[in-house]
């Protein structure tokens, strides 16, 4: 660890602080505080007290303690289901992938480091403010250049035909941008809507089925994590978790013959 990198303390019940290391910088808590250049001598996955004896364990922060902690304009997508959404996508590697709308660009983070260097981002947004916001995010915690923010509204856009691996949406209305997606998704490819309400997803599925767009539903699902306390003799889910976030809709690109028009729901 040195100075320019992001530190995360955890305390003796859990509770995280991120910030970054300064020369100069100091860590104040409530019972003492620490020096950051103790913290670089003592460095990640090691202990660190303050004079009055508070045990911190050092950290580097994980994509998942960064997306949680950093500033945001707009609700980041939750990690556990931004990571689900890479995975329902099938990214790998060298895939060009297109998002609305960027948000605070806590997808943004989970889909560029899902298609790598190599790789590329295109994110829509059409509030200037989320966009720099996004921006921001990415560049303080992993860029690699490999994210092209768009700032308009993903309806209006006309984008190349055929060139994306895969789409993630995490807006209201996602129906109303279909029609720019359909043309510019590869056939037999991903997307993937992230929808709080399960009358958006009714609504999402009847609009393809009006329209009559070339998707197969393929899945909607939750992915819920449930934590558990263990600590001998105790050993009980934890009574806090994290609830309902979102639910995800994997919708498969086919193509639109005169005898495969419709929507099939599976
Ligand atoms: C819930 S936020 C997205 C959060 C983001 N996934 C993240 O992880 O930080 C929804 C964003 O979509 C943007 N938005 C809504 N409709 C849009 C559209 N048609 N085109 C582009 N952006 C849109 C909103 O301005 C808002 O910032």
């Amino acid at each position: 660890m040195t100075y320019g990198d992001w530190a995360l303390l955890q305390d003796r019940r859990g509770r995280v602080y991120l910030f970054r290391l300064q020369p100069g910088g100091i860590f104040n808590y409530h019972r003492g505080s620490i020096r950051h250049e103790a913290i670089i001598q003592a460095g990640a996955g090691r202990f660190i007290a303050t004079p009055q004896g508070e045990r911190f364990s050092i950290h580097r922060p994980t994509l998942e303690d960064y997306v949680l902690q950093m500033p945001r304009e707009a609700t980041p997508t939750y990690p556990k289901d931004a990571a689900t959404i890479c995975f329902l996508l099938d990214l790998a590697p060298g895939m060009r992938v297109l998002e609305a709308g960027a948000g605070s660009g806590g997808l943004t983070l989970y889909l560029a480091r899902a298609v790598g260097p190599t790789g590329q981002v295109w994110s829509y947004e059409s509030r200037l403010r989320h966009l720099e916001r996004a921006r921001r995010n990415l560049g303080e915690y992993e860029d690699w250049g490999n994210v092209t923010f768009v700032q308009g509204d993903l309806a209006q856009a006309e984008l190349p035909p055929s060139s994306f691996d895969g789409v993630a949406l995490d807006l209201m209305e996602p129906w109303s941008v279909l029609h720019s997606i359909v043309p510019a998704l590869k056939i037999d490819r991903f997307l993937v809507c992230y929808l709080p309400n399960l009358t958006q997803v009714v609504t999402l599925l009847e609009q393809i089925k009006t329209l009559q767009l070339p998707f197969l539903h393929e899945r909607t699902l939750e992915v819920q994590h449930r934590e558990w306390d263990i600590r001998p003799p105790i050993a009980h889910p934890k009574f806090q978790q994290v609830g309902h976030t979102a639910f995800l809709v994997q919708l498969r690109r086919i193509e639109h013959t005169q005898q495969n028009t419709l929507l099939e729901v599976r």
